[in-house]
C-alpha cells in the first residue's frame, strides 16, 4: 500500500495538523512540498487537488482530500487502531459531541481571534518582509482574550485536563498549530500568562511526542 500524501510541508500550519493526527495515528505518510512563494498552490495541478487552491491538499489511494480539518477526521476515523487512538471518541455519543463542540470553538471563536495575530507577526514578515500592523494585533489581542476567558472558566469549572473531558481528543489537537506559532514565534505568548488552566493545559497537549516531532518542522523562515 502506497503511503498516504500530504500536500504541503509542516512549514504550513493547516498542514501540521494533518500530519499532527497521522503521527498520533501512526501511519506512513509522505510529504510533497507545494512552492508557495513560486504560487504552485495556484496551479492547475494543485488546483485539481485542492479547488480553492489552498494548502494542504491529501491523497489516499483513489481519494483526494482537502480542508485541514476534515482531513485530519478523515485520518483518525479510518486509521485509529484502538479506542485509545479514538481521538473522535466516537464510540461514547456524550464524549463524540464534546469534541465536536469545542473542535468547532477553536474554527468559529478561536482561530478567527488568532489568525491575523500569527499572518500580522509570522506570516507576512517571514514572507512578505512587513512589520505587524499593531492595529491589526491590538484588536485581535482583544478579541483573543475575550475567547481565552471562556477557556479558562471552562477548564476551572470543570477541572477537566482536556478540553472535552479527562481525555486528549482532537478537540486538543485541533488548536496545536496556529497556538503553537503564537507561543514559539510571537511576542504574545505571555497573553497565556493571565490563564493558568489554559497554561497547564497547553502543556499537557505540547507533551504529546506526536506534537512535539512535528513542532521541529513548522519554523517559518524568511
Ligand atoms: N480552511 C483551510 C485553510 C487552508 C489555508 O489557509 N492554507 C494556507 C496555508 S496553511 O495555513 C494557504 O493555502 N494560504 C494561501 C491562500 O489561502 O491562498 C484548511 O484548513 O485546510
Amino acid at each position: 500500500m502506497a503511503p498516504v500524501k500530504v500536500f504541503g510541508s509542516a512549514v504550513f500550519a493547516n498542514a501540521a495538523r494533518v500530519m499532527a493526527c497521522l503521527e498520533e495515528v501512526g501511519v506512513e505518510y509522505e510529504v510533497v512540498e507545494v512552492d508557495y512563494m513560486a504560487r504552485e498552490h495556484k496551479g492547475l495541478k494543485h488546483l485539481a487537488r485542492n479547488p480553492f487552491g489552498q494548502i494542504p491538499a491529501f491523497q489516499d489511494g483513489d481519494i483526494m482530500l482537502f480542508e485541514s480539518r476534515a482531513i485530519s477526521k478523515y485520518v483518525l476515523r479510518k486509521y485509529a487502531k484502538s479506542a485509545q487512538d479514538d481521538l473522535l471518541r466516537e464510540g461514547n455519543p456524550e464524549e463524540a459531541a464534546m469534541v465536536d463542540a469545542w473542535t468547532e470553538v477553536e474554527a468559529h471563536h478561536y482561530f478567527p481571534a488568532m489568525a491575523p495575530i500569527f499572518y500580522e507577526c509570522v506570516v507576512y514578515p517571514a514572507r512578505l518582509g512587513t512589520v505587524p500592523d499593531q492595529k491589526i494585533v491590538g484588536e485581535s489581542l482583544e478579541k483573543l482574550r475575550k475567547v481565552l476567558d471562556v477557556y479558562e472558566a471552562h477548564l476551572s469549572r470543570t477541572k477537566s485536563k482536556y478540553l472535552a473531558g479527562n481525555f486528549f481528543s482532537f478537540a486538543d489537537l485541533n488548536h496545536f498549530p496556529f497556538t503553537f506559532h503564537i507561543m514559539t514565534a510571537t511576542p504574545h505568548a505571555s497573553l497565556f500568562d493571565s490563564y493558568p488552566h489554559i497554561k497547564a493545559w497547553w502543556a499537557r497537549v505540547m507533551a504529546r511526542p506526536s506534537l512535539k516531532k512535528i513542532s521541529t518542522h513548522m519554523e517559518i523562515k524568511p
